[in-house]
């Protein structure tokens, strides 16, 4: 019996059978001894990675180390406001209203906006702690919280 999330096929070039992971489509010749990672919302890749590939949506306030940005000379609003704005894209963003990209294109107060937040792969230790931390424990294609940096505040997507 298969570990669950495992298909066995032939292979048609070497008359081998191999195992096919049903999540992520990987395929492997050794017979699997634990189950696939049944995804949670991307392919269920949870492993601690080299790298991450995100993209972010980050609010500035009046407590933010450089509180500027392309959108707004000086930054005014406070904290509260800011998580107020960025609770509103998330939600706007899991109703499917927005997407990410079209929403930190429009309000990131970093120049990844210029790239619908694309911060592009980064591997430990570019990004401030708790940015690292939230994007390193995200499963791929899933969205943080709100996560809080001395550079303001953020959501994090991870692609991949
Ligand atoms: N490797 C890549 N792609 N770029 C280098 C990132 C350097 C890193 N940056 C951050 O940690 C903040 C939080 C997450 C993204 C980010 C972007 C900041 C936010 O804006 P700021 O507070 O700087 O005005 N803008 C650029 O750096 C750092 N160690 O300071």
């Amino acid at each position: 019996e298969l570990p669950a999330g495992w298909e066995k096929r032939l292979s048609r070039s070497t008359g081998q059978h191999y195992y096919l992971n049903v999540y992520t489509k990987e395929s492997q010749w050794d017979r699997p001894e634990k189950p696939a990672n049944p995804p949670a919302t991307g392919n269920g890749k949870t492993d601690d990675p080299e790298e991450v590939h995100c993209s972010h949506i980050l609010v500035k306030h009046s407590g933010s180390r450089r509180p500027s940005s392309w959108r707004e000379q000086t930054i005014t609003r406070s904290k509260e406001e800011a998580l107020e704005l960025l609770k509103s894209y998330r939600e706007q963003i899991v109703s499917g209203e927005a997407t990410f990209g079209s929403l930190a294109a429009k309000y990131s107060d970093c120049s990844s906006a210029k790239r619908n937040g694309d911060l592009g792969p980064f591997k430990r230790g570019s990004m401030q702690k708790p940015f690292e931390e939230a994007a390193f424990a995200l499963k791929v294609g899933e969205l943080s919280q709100t996560v809080d940096t001395d550079s303001g505040v953020h959501i994090i997507y991870r692609a991949a």
